[in-house]
């Protein structure tokens, strides 16, 4: 279990990390997302006990490891780690490298725990290659051995897959997932990639200059988001201007949609509206018609950038097999489990 209770961290005098809090229970995954500069690594590096809270608290299995006074050591905090560069030893092979932290085993027990390992990995016969006869996922797949063999309670990856291809990097993410899952080792990921974090978490935080703006399942934070900016940085999506007609229902140039969102508005303000690619059907039969102005082929999917009538623009993810040109004019239809709504910024 791992516990950050209103934790800041400084250098010198400036505070990177201000008042977090979130929670893990044993066995979870979380990620953290933000722009670049925002304390993600900052985040990593106090969990490690390489930097000291200026204030709050930090707990692993329920035992505090590091406040503003007192740190446990680093290497007593039964933390790994896995870097986005590896930091694997080119001069041993792939077995050295992962039996490299076993200091109390013996030839035999290492020889044991290197292979059990190596077959957790995906990489039962890789024991006698050196790090250069790997390819980038495979040295990944190494370095999280390597993590895992002194058989941490808590793993932390910090980009760990940024220099490996885009689409291989999904399944390495879900592999890793299903390895902390099957060891019931609780992880914390920092990735800038949000369907990385998708692929892995369980919680999700995204992080703004040093705040965490939001902690929830990926669910909640892509079809909940809980500001502009969250909104704004997972996922895809357009605010579309709306007008309250009263508290519960707000007024597009799609419809007129009810929503609970929020709770704070009243007849006439006026609102954006979340509208996510997912939430527009194309429908031959809608009398809502939009101009195709754009179009992404993504293999099963296309996503469509959109001109409705005004000067507003949707995204529409519908089915390949549905294939308009650029200019043609096609029905859609707003398909919402719920309205995500926010104040008119003035
Ligand atoms: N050793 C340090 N001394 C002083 N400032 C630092 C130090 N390390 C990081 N910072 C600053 O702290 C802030 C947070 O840095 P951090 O590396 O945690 O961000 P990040 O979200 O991980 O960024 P990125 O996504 O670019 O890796 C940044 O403004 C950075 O410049």
């Amino acid at each position: 279990m791992l516990a950050l209770e209103q934790l800041a961290v400084a250098y010198g005098p400036h505070k990177v990390i201000n008042d977090i809090s979130l929670t893990l229970a044993q066995g979870q995954i979380g990620c953290l997302v933000g722009p670049s500069g925002c304390g993600k690594t900052t985040i990593l590096r106090a969990i490690a006990g390489f930097e000291a809270p200026a204030s709050g608290v930090i707990r692993l299995q329920g035992q505090q490891v590091s406040n503003s006074t007192t740190q446990l050591a680093p290497e007593l905090r039964k933390v790994g780690m896995v870097f986005q560069d590896f930091a694997l030893f080119p001069h041993l092979t792939v077995a050295d490298n992962i039996a490299f932290g076993l200091k109390d085993f013996n030839k035999a027990q290492k020889a044991e725990k290197v292979s059990r390992l190596l077959q957790l990995v995906g990489l039962p016969d890789l024991g006698k290659r050196y790090i250069h006869q790997l390819s980038g996922g495979q040295q990944q797949r190494v370095a999280l051995a390597r993590a895992l063999a002194p058989e941490p309670k808590v793993l932390l990856l910090d980009e760990p897959f940024s220099s490996l291809d885009t689409e291989f990097r999904e399944v390495l993410a879900r592999d890793i997932r299903i390895i902390l899952k099957q060891l019931h080792i609780t992880a914390v990921l920092v990735t800038h990639d949000q369907f990385e974090a998708f692929a892995m978490a369980d919680m999700i935080g995204v992080m703004q200059q040093g705040q965490l703006q939001q902690w929830s399942t990926p669910y909640e934070l892509y079809h909940r988001p809980v500001n502009r900016f969250v909104a704004d940085f997972v996922g895809r999506g357009v605010m579309l201007p709306g007008k309250m007609l009263d508290a519960q229902q707000v007024e597009t140039c799609l419809g007129v949609f009810r929503q609970r969102y929020l709770t704070d508005v009243q007849t006439d303000d006026l609102v954006d509206v979340l509208i996510r690619p997912d939430d527009i059907v194309h429908d031959d039969d809608s009398p809502i018609q939009a101009t195709v102005l754009e179009k992404a082929f993504r293999g099963s999917h296309i996503l469509y950038t959109l001109a409705l009538a005004g000067n507003e623009q949707v995204y529409c993810l519908a089915l390949s097999h549905h294939n308009h040109a650029i200019g043609e004019h096609i029905g859609i239809r707003l398909d919402l489990d719920h309205l995500v709504l926010f104040p008119r910024l003035t």
